[in-house]
């Protein structure tokens, strides 16, 4: 792989999802070869881009992606390589071996995957009266955490509610991720309430880039996204934002501010391991 960037161009698509998949993967499709045509060398899709964000549609949506020979595997393997891009495919419900993972696949520009990482923390909430849900009664939480190196840098891997986990992105900071990638769908409830503030947080405290990619909110859905993809600096800078309707936004991210914020506050040098412990126990997935 050539040397990796340190100046990139990254798209974050924030796609209407509805409950046709053909339509679905046309859409994505049509966004990326957008994105790269306005010169994105990274194209980050949103979580469930492929299927309803709902327990009863996650089933008979997902696809067994060993191979990349499924439907949307396939579709995104051959957008990546047609458009030369790095594609971080969002995530599609995933069948394997008799369960179903909420499922992100990053390929290279030849169409070859890097990754593929499995949510982690599922979503399992009851705000009464304002919004439940239960990832559980249907998925099984991922065991993997997933650095992967790219061309376009070295990228962290977490899936919406793992944004609520800071240990994941305080383990990707120390293994020198530039870059964490969230796609994400919070709901209208704890949406405004945290989506910005827990982007923000992950980069404050880690000293990175962080995107998160969400589906546009579609109220004919049983699920409305809050939407409000965006992307932050290392000193928690909204880059770019999107609002709920369907679109695509760019920033032109410079890892060397990574290192040049990391200079000014050396947090990583600063922190107490002899007081408290960190660890990794996982193997990265492809
Ligand atoms: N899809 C999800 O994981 C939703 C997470 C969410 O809305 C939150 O508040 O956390």
């Amino acid at each position: 792989m050539p040397a990796p960037k340190t100046k990139v161009k990254v798209a974050l698509c924030q796609l209407l999802t509805t409950d046709n998949k053909d339509k679905n993967i046309l859409t994505a499709q049509q966004a990326i070869r957008e994105a790269a045509g306005n010169g994105a060398e990274m194209v980050v899709l949103p979580e469930m881009w492929n299927c309803p964000y709902s327990n009863e549609s996650f089933p008979t949506f997902a696809e067994d992606i060993e191979g990349d020979s499924s439907q949307s595997a396939a579709a995104m393997a051959e957008a990546a390589k047609q458009h030369g891009i790095t594609l971080v495919a969002g995530s599609i419900p995933e069948k394997h071996a008799g369960r179903l993972y909420n499922t992100c696949l990053v390929y290279n520009k030849q169409g070859q995957r890097l990754a593929r990482f499995r949510k982690m923390h599922l979503f399992d909430i009851d705000i009464p009266g304002k919004i439940s849900f239960k990832e559980s009664d249907t998925l099984t939480a991922g065991e993997n955490i997933s650095v992967v190196d790219t061309e376009a840098g070295r990228l962290g891997l977490g899936i919406c509610y793992d944004i609520r986990f800071p240990e994941l992105a305080m383990i990707y900071a120390r293994q020198g991720v530039q870059l964490i990638l969230y796609p994400g769908a919070f709901n209208m409830t704890t949406g405004p309430a945290h989506w910005e503030l827990l982007t923000k947080a992950r980069a404050v405290d880690n000293q990175l880039f962080v995107g998160v990619c969400s589906p546009a909110r579609n109220l004919e859905a049983s699920y409305h996204a809050w939407g409000h993809s965006m992307l932050v600096g290392p000193f928690g800078q909204i880059l770019t934002s999107a609002e709920h309707e369907p679109g695509i936004i760019y920033a032109d991210l410079d890892y060397e501010e990574v290192e040049e914020r990391r200079k000014g506050m050396p947090l990583a040098a600063q922190k107490r391991y002899d007081l408290y412990e960190l660890a990794d126990k996982t193997a990265s997935g492809k």
